[in-house]
């Protein structure tokens, strides 16, 4: 018999949505755009389809029943692997516990980055979200569970409030003796990693589906941090599918009513033996950042007569932070802030932090009588961002080999460290900048398969101290994860100490130009090609391995030539014609642990030292594909280079890609989607 839990550990009012749904539309195609909003791209004959037409088909809408009791078998039946150990629980908790049959369900796999799905796979299957964390719960054993504590938040987005209580359930069932909660259900990814840190627990749950689009039409995700608060490596998530094939039964406590997470203070249940802990989601978390960051400098700074700055949290988690951080802290006035009210359905919008989804903002700095210093945006739960300035757009690789730049100087963080920086870390389709700065540091530079997990290592081992990726994530060794607001306070940082040398304000074009003309300029970009059918995607990865990878086979890599028009001679050529002179691709073996990550993207080498880089995103919520195509070249400081357009500069090594890969003839698409 279930001992009632204490009237006072539960909401007055029955479960209350956690958020604001907005009445907006949903977004419904994807434009082709490129940097700073300009459309860089004709659109083609076949163009994309809507980002509509790639979701699944629409959903029953009817009334579901409790979970509990609901067992929906769509999968194969079980295995025959063992079951998995029971955890031996305080008697008070084993008398709440409900057990309740249930059979695999397809799909439930991890990507880049944890679990992405349409929203309505789990809305319409009551037993989707319980297998899948009584996988976790499996595949960690009791010695993990049993009397540890865990932390579970997200972005806000439109099915976390119910997911919130089937983790605290689940947990509860598992002998964790402690969750702690964001209040409202909400934890940015770096807030969430750091609580992990913090209070000493196993692992994190984080509800999202970061830049995904929301709501009941759009998608949800979930996603395993370890105890170091990042991403569960490989090892963990293979484990966690392999017990999403294996689950016989869900065992859940019964509560007798959701438990009430929507504002701090801490509950308890069972006689004590469980506790849920509802924390203030931002506090920890710019308590962490004044331990990286010099406040009073960045407060001085941006009190300065003529600065002023924006930042577009996109109606997702960041909202509540900026406020803490920019308003709260630093004192700068809350018009400071866009779109800063978390919403279920991200105000209809798509949390991708780029110019083309973020109007507001780049309108804001278009206009010469807002005179904004900086621009910034972030995606849905707070782990990507996006730097801008008037006109001007930074590119993920170079805010990452400018904040390492300055690292020394202008952040106490790595400023105060004995030794300097140890080393740094971009993901391999990150176009090289950093490299130019590590070799000047004297430093080491890896190179990374996409996606953060695989940073890791090296962040535990203290060999790096910044780390970023193409996709707009940039962090340094204060967390497991990538940190949108840190490298908005990065910038802020770079801003003080750069106007301070220069003896006036000096914005974000101004530095990055100076980075250009110490170190030579990096042309990047990526062209996405969304929603082609999962195996026209495979179908041009297959088609290099065979076709271009396999000629090379056997044959070392040329060393770089040097940078196109480093002679002197002919000045800076600002085209892009080349020949490809290797091609493999990527594999990486950790260098800490060992561990192997194979076929990670092909690589094309071309003659001027340019590359083309291709993959499949791992981040899609359903069976279509996203063709992921990189591509960089590298010019040395000149006239032209500062002005360039990008487009101009790659377009040479673009079309010989485009050539090479078949992207025509395979996808059927005459041009990409995206151009970011
Ligand atoms: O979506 P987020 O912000 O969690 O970011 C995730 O996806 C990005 C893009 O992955 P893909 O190219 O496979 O779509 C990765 O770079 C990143 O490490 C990962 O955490
Ligand atoms: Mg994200």
């Amino acid at each position: 018999m279930a001992l009632a839990p204490p009237a006072a550990a539960f909401a007055a009012t029955p479960a209350p949505p956690l958020l604001l749904r907005s009445p907006a539309a949903r977004p419904t195609a994807a434009a082709a755009v490129g940097r700073g909003g300009r459309s860089a791209f004709t659109p083609g004959e076949a163009p994309p389809p809507p980002i509509a037409a790639r979701r699944r088909p629409a959903c029953s809408r009817r009334p579901r029943p409790a979970w509990r009791g609901a067992s929906t078998p769509t999968a194969s039946a079980a295995s025959s692997t063992p079951p998995p150990a029971l955890p031996t629980l305080p008697p008070a908790v084993a008398g709440a516990v409900v057990s309740t049959p249930t059979t695999p369900i397809d799909g439930q796999t991890t990507g880049t980055s944890g679990l992405r799905k349409p929203t309505a796979t789990l809305v319409d299957n009551p037993a989707y979200l319980p297998n899948l964390l009584q996988a976790y719960v499996n595949a960690l054993g009791p010695a993990t569970t049993v009397g540890a504590r865990l932390v579970v938040g997200g972005d806000g987005r439109y099915y976390n409030a119910t997911a919130v209580q089937t983790v605290l359930r689940v947990a509860a069932a598992a002998g964790f003796a402690a969750v702690t909660v964001g209040a409202g259900g909400l934890l940015s990814t770096p807030a969430l990693a750091g609580l992990v840190v913090k209070t000493g627990a196993v692992g994190g749950v984080g509800l999202t589906a970061s830049h995904n689009a929301a709501g009941l039409d759009g998608d949800w995700g979930i996603k395993f941090q370890g105890r170091n608060g990042g991403p569960a490596p490989e090892a963990l998530t293979d484990r966690i599918v392999a017990a999403t094939r294996a689950v016989t039964v869900v065992r859940a406590v019964d509560f007798g009513g959701p438990v009430n997470v929507a504002t701090p203070g801490v509950r308890s249940f069972f006689g004590g033996a469980f506790v849920v802990d509802v924390v203030d989601p931002t506090a920890a978390y710019v308590d962490r950042l004044a331990e990286v960051y010099d406040f009073d400098v960045l407060r001085s700074f941006v009190a300065t007569p003529g600065f002023a700055m924006r930042f577009d949290a996109m109606s997702a988690v960041t909202g509540p932070y900026a406020k803490a951080l920019f308003v709260d802290t630093l004192g700068l006035p809350p018009s400071t802030i866009l779109r800063g009210t978390p919403l279920e359905d991200f105000g209809g919008g798509h949390p991708d932090p780029s110019p083309a989804h973020t109007p507001a903002l780049v309108a804001a700095l278009a206009d010469p009588a807002a005179g904004l210093l900086l621009g910034a945006a972030s995606d849905g739960d707070g782990d990507r961002n996006l730097i801008v300035g008037p006109d001007f757009f930074v590119t993920p690789a170079d805010s990452l080999a400018v904040l390492t730049e300055f690292a020394g100087v202008a952040i106490p963080w790595f400023a105060n460290r004995p030794g300097g920086l140890p080393g740094v870390a971009r993901s391999m389709p990150t176009a090289p900048a950093v490299d130019r700065v590590a070799a000047a540091l004297r430093i080491p530079v890896y190179e990374t398969p996409t996606g953060w997990k695989y940073f890791g290592s090296l962040l535990d081992a203290g060999r790096i101290a910044l780390c970023g990726e193409e996709s707009f994530g940039t962090s340094g060794d204060h967390v497991a994860e990538k940190d949108g607001l840190w490298a908005v306070c990065g910038w802020l940082a770079v801003l003080a100490t750069a106007s301070a040398s220069a003896g006036r304000l000096v914005g974000v074009a101004d530095v990055v130009r100076g980075h250009w003309a110490r170190h030579g300029r990096t042309f990047s970009a990526r062209w996405d090609y969304i929603g082609v059918p999962g195996a026209a995607g495979r179908a041009v990865l297959a088609g290099l391995r065979d076709g271009v990878v396999a000629a090379f086979a056997g044959v070392d890599r040329p060393p770089p030539p040097p940078p196109v028009g480093s002679d002197g001679d002919d000045g800076v050529r600002l085209d892009g014609a080349t020949t490809l002179v290797h091609a493999d691709e990527f594999a990486y073996t950790d260098p800490v642990d060992g561990a192997v990550a194979a076929g990670q993207g092909i690589r094309l080498f071309f003659a001027d030292g340019s590359r083309g880089v291709l993959r499949l995103s791992g981040t899609d919520a359903t069976a279509a594909a996203t063709l992921r195509v990189y591509l960089d070249a590298y010019r040395p400081w000149g006239e032209g280079v500062a002005d360039a357009d990008p487009a101009d500069v790659l377009g040479g090594v673009g079309g010989e890609v485009a050539r090479l890969a078949r992207l025509e003839e395979l996808t059927g698409r005459v041009a990409p989607t995206a151009v970011v």
